[in-house]
């Protein structure tokens, strides 16, 4: 899907912007605080319904308004017209609106857009907790595999009612644990599905991210390990079992497909002992960029691609490598940098737009 069209209101120190993007490369251009990584903030809520800066969703309204609103022509791969968009309110209500019709389901609207993020931050990924490795392969799976948001839904739900009941049992003695075994069994159910898919999806990964770790960071030997999140030789209900009184003391759940965890090696060892934070950077955008070529590869969607400030810790031969790459995927690229200097080579790009940002005004540079 490509955005056409964006209409952007009370949106932190954006009052209101229209703009008419590429649908290849947008470079968006202005000063500290003008209002660039608002502007990509505020595409972001079309793909996630939420910021990559805060939780707060109170925090992107506009001083002095109790809503903001993003709406969204777009055209999708068969060249089918969408009309999406997303509104919300102080009081921590949205709406989302899809071809005309409300609903209060986020994903429908975030299944229309697969929007992916790279910043200064993006790091995080391999620095931060295991949950952000998950969200990461979750993403991609949301988008190609359809059952796979039905199926990891009903495991949260399981797994919820099995914590509750582990915790039941940690006070009383005599819990009968034969409705926790139940649940074991119902867990297990889904958690091997979606376990299934993780799998499947990061051989397929590797394949492609193979290819693109040796162009991008090819003074390395980079290699995907991935813990499913129980003991390999186990079915996972054999694991839940094995647990169950480890699971009772603790008062939840120790093994399953919420404990998984991706892990990625330099030269053998962990890629966070080994790699510079600029490197860092780099094989978080190698991971992404193969999510964007399996997602076009496999589904013929394209996505939407927001880099914030690329000019952080990215020389400027890994920037115009990362560009080039992902602009061949067909996804459409929106760019913020400080001068348009950091982003010299994009010169060699014919369909491109340069916005100009200002005191919260989004403006096309003609
Ligand atoms: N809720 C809000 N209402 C009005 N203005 C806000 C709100 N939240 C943040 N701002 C202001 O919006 C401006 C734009 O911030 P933004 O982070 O988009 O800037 P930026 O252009 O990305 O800057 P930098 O290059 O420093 O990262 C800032 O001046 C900020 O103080």
């Amino acid at each position: 899907m490509k955005l056409d069209q964006v209409q952007i209101t009370q949106f932190r120190n954006i009052s209101s912007a229209h703009i008419i993007p590429s649908p290849h490369l947008n470079v968006v251009v202005g000063q500290n605080g003008s209002g660039k990584s608002s502007f990509l903030e505020s595409l972001h809520y079309l793909g996630f319904g939420r910021s990559f800066r805060t939780s707060k969703h109170k925090s992107v309204i506009q001083e002095a308004h109790n809503q903001f609103s993003v709406f969204a022509l777009c055209t999708d791969s068969e060249g089918e017209k969408h009309k999406i968009g997303f509104l919300r309110n102080s009081n921590d209500e949205f709406q989302c609106s899809i071809n005309g019709e409300k609903s209060q389901r986020l994903a429908d609207l975030v299944a229309h857009i697969p929007v992916q993020i790279f910043t200064p931050q993006s790091s995080d990924l391999l620095l931060g907790a295991p949950n952000l490795r998950r969200r990461f392969i979750d993403w991609g799976l949301f988008h190609v595999e359809q059952s796979y948001y039905s199926l990891s839904m009903s495991y949260s739900k399981i797994l919820k009612q099995r914590n509750a009941l582990l915790k039941s049992a940690q006070k009383s003695p005599n819990f009968d644990t034969s409705q926790i075994v139940y649940w074991s069994h119902q867990l297990a159910i889904f958690g091997e599905k979606v376990s299934k898919h993780r799998v499947n999806y990061i051989s397929a990964l590797k394949l492609i991210f193979n290819r693109i770790s040796l162009q991008f960071l090819p003074e390395f030997s980079l290699e995907i390990s991935y813990n499913r999140g129980w003991d390999n030789s186990l079915s996972l209900v054999d694991a839940l079992d094995k647990k169950l009184s480890t699971d009772i003391k603790m008062g939840f759940t120790s093994v399953g497909i919420h404990k998984a965890d991706l892990k990625l090696l330099a030269n053998g060892v962990n890629a966070i002992e080994r790699l510079s934070r600029g490197q860092l950077r780099m094989l978080v955008a190698a991971l992404q960029l193969s999510q964007t070529l399996y997602l076009t590869e496999t589904t013929k969607k394209s996505g939407v691609f927001l880099l914030d400030d690329i000019g952080a810790e990215l020389d400027l031969q890994k920037r115009e490598a990362f560009i080039d790459e992902l602009l061949k995927t067909n996804t459409q690229l929106f760019v913020t940098a400080i001068e348009e200097s950091q982003l010299s080579f994009v010169e060699k790009y014919n369909d491109k737009k340069m916005f100009h940002v200002e005191h919260g005004h989004v403006k096309e540079e003609q």
